[in-house]
C-alpha cells in the first residue's frame, strides 16, 4: 500500500458527544495526512465548535456536511449535542438522531464515498452504507475494557470476567442493569450497540494503544468475529484560546506540580452533595486546584454570582482563595493537562480524559460517575496511573477520602509509584508516536481493496 496515490474517500457519523466529536476529529487528522478525504458529518451545532480546529493543513482533506435532525418540542438545534444537554432531554436527542436517518441517506447517495466510519449508536448507518455496496466500519471512542466487559456479560452471563482487575462495586451495578435496559422508542442502546458492532466489516477501530489495553484487545477479538484494531490514543493537540488566558496566566504562578485540575467531562453534571463533598474535599487537602464546574444550558449563572455559588459550600471561595479556581462550564483541559504546574487530575474518567492524562504524564485521582467510567477506573488503577476515590456502600462520596487520595496522589509516599508510573507511560505514549494508526490505515486500505473500493 506504499505510496498510495489515489485518496479513499471516507464519511464520517459520529454520535452527537463531544467525547465522540472530538476522537472522530482526531482520526480524521491522521487519516487526511495518510491520503484520506473525510467528510465529517454532523449536526451545525457540533460543526461549530470544531471548524475552529481544523487549520489550513486540514481544511481540504476534511470537509464539514451538515446533518439536520428534526426540529422536536423541547429540541431546539442548540441542543442538537450532547454538551450542555439537560439529561432529561438525552432520549429526545436520540430519537431526534433516529429520526435523522433519511437526511444521512441523502448525503451518503450523493456523496458515495468509499467507506464509511461510523459510531456505536446508529445501526441504521452502516446498514445504508451497505445497501449502496459501501463498506462500513465502526470506530469505538469509550475504552475497549468497556466493550469488552460489556460483550463478555452478553455471552456469557453468570460467568466471570476474566480480568480480575476489572468489575463493578455493589452501588454501580444499578447503574450499569440500567444502563443496559435504556431505550428509546422501544428499543434499547445495548441492542444498538450490539447491532453496530456486528454490522461493522471484517474490523472494528478502537481508540486505544496495547501497552494499556493488548489484553482486552485480544480477548474481544477471540470472543466475536472482528478484527480489533487500535488507532491509539488520538491525544488532541492543544489550542491556544485567547479567552482562557487568564486560566494559564493564574498556573503561571504555582510551583510546579502543586496544582489539581478537576473535570467531568462534557456530559455530567455533578449531584449536589457529590458537589459539596468535592469541594470540602478540595479544601482539605490543602492544596491548589483548577475546577471546571457545568450546569445544563440554560441554567447556567449569566455571572458568577448565582447558580455557581449556590451550588458550592458556604464562603468555600472565600476560604481557598488564591489556592483555587473554579470556572464555569469549559477550559482549555489539552493546555492545563500540558502545564508544568498541574501534579494530580480529579476525573470522571471519561475515555479521552484518561488518554490525556495519560500522555501527559499526569496521575489520576479517579472519580467514576457512570457509563464506561467505573471500568476506566479500575482500569487506570490496574495500570498503575492513579487511584480511585471509594465511595461507601450507598455510593456517597465523602470529604475525608477526596482529600486522602488527592494528597496521596500529588504528594504522598502511597502515590510516588503511581506519579513515576504515569511519567513514565506519558513518555512511551510520546516515543511511540503513530505506530497503531499506520497498521489501522494498513486494514482500511486492504478492506477497501477487496471490497472493490478506489483505493
Ligand atoms: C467517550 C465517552 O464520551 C463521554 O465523554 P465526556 O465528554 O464525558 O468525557 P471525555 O471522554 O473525557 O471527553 C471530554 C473531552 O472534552 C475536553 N474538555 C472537556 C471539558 C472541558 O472543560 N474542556 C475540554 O477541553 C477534554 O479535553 C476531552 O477531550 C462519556 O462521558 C464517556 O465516559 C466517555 O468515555
Amino acid at each position: 500500500m506504499e505510496g498510495r496515490t489515489e485518496s479513499i474517500n471516507v464519511l464520517m457519523l459520529p454520535w452527537l458527544g463531544h467525547g465522540h466529536i472530538s476522537p472522530f476529529l482526531e482520526l480524521a487528522k491522521k487519516l487526511a495526512e495518510r491520503n484520506f478525504h473525510i467528510f465529517f458529518c454532523s449536526t451545525p451545532v457540533n460543526l461549530g465548535t470544531i471548524k475552529d480546529q481544523i487549520s489550513q493543513k486540514y481544511s481540504p482533506s476534511i470537509e464539514l456536511v451538515e446533518l439536520h435532525l428534526p426540529s422536536l418540542p423541547d429540541l431546539p438545534p442548540h441542543y442538537h449535542t450532547t454538551k450542555g444537554l439537560p439529561p432529561h432531554l438525552m432520549p429526545t436527542l436520540k430519537k431526534a438522531f433516529e429520526m435523522a436517518s433519511p437526511g444521512f441517506h441523502k448525503i451518503i447517495k450523493s456523496l458515495r464515498p468509499d467507506l464509511l466510519i461510523y459510531d456505536f449508536l446508529q445501526p441504521w448507518a452502516p446498514a445504508l452504507a451497505s445497501s449502496l455496496n459501501i463498506p462500513g466500519v465502526e470506530f469505538l471512542c469509550c475504552s475497549t475494557v468497556m466493550t469488552c466487559f460489556v460483550k463478555h456479560i452478553s455471552l456469557y452471563p453468570g460467568i466471570n470476567f476474566p480480568f480480575p482487575g476489572i468489575y463493578l462495586r455493589e452501588y454501580e451495578t444499578h447503574k450499569f442493569n440500567l444502563l443496559l435496559e435504556s431505550s428509546v422508542d422501544g428499543v434499547k442502546d445495548a441492542d444498538k450497540i450490539e447491532e453496530c458492532f456486528k454490522q461493522s466489516l471484517d474490523v472494528v477501530l478502537v481508540k486505544t494503544f496495547r501497552e494499556i489495553e493488548a489484553e482486552y484487545i485480544d480477548y474481544l477479538s477471540d470472543i466475536t468475529s472482528k478484527k480489533i484494531v487500535p488507532v491509539g490514543p488520538l491525544v488532541q493537540d492543544s489550542i491556544y484560546e485567547e479567552e482562557r488566558k487568564g486560566i494559564i496566566e493564574w498556573l503561571d504562578k504555582k510551583e510546579r506540580k502543586s496544582t489539581l485540575f478537576v473535570s467531568f467531562g462534557t456530559e455530567f453534571f455533578l449531584s449536589k452533595e457529590d458537589m459539596e463533598e468535592i469541594a470540602y474535599g478540595l479544601e482539605l487537602s490543602m492544596l491548589n486546584f483548577i475546577w471546571v464546574v457545568r450546569f445544563p444550558v440554560g441554567e447556567q449563572t449569566s455571572t458568577t454570582s448565582t447558580t455557581l455559588e449556590a451550588s458550592l459550600p458556604e464562603g468555600f471561595l472565600e476560604r481557598v482563595g488564591d489556592r483555587g479556581m473554579v470556572v464555569e462550564g469549559w477550559a482549555p483541559q489539552a493546555r492545563i493537562l500540558e502545564h508544568s504546574s498541574i501534579g494530580g487530575f480529579v476525573s470522571h474518567c471519561g475515555w479521552s480524559s484518561v488518554m490525556e492524562s495519560m500522555k501527559n504524564g499526569v496521575p489520576i485521582v479517579a472519580m467514576p460517575m457512570h457509563l464506561d467510567q467505573p471500568c476506566n477506573a479500575r482500569l487506570v488503577e490496574d495500570v498503575g496511573v492513579g487511584i480511585e476515590v471509594k465511595r461507601d456502600g450507598n455510593g456517597n462520596l465523602h470529604r475525608e477520602e477526596v482529600a486522602m487520595v488527592i494528597q496521596a496522589v500529588v504528594m504522598g509516599e502511597k502515590g510516588e509509584s503511581v506519579r513515576k508510573k504515569a511519567k513514565e507511560l506519558g513518555q512511551n505514549m510520546i516515543n511511540n508516536g503513530d505506530q497503531e494508526i499506520d497498521e489501522a490505515v494498513e486494514e482500511l486500505v486492504k478492506l477497501c481493496l477487496n471490497k472493490n473500493c478506489n483505493p
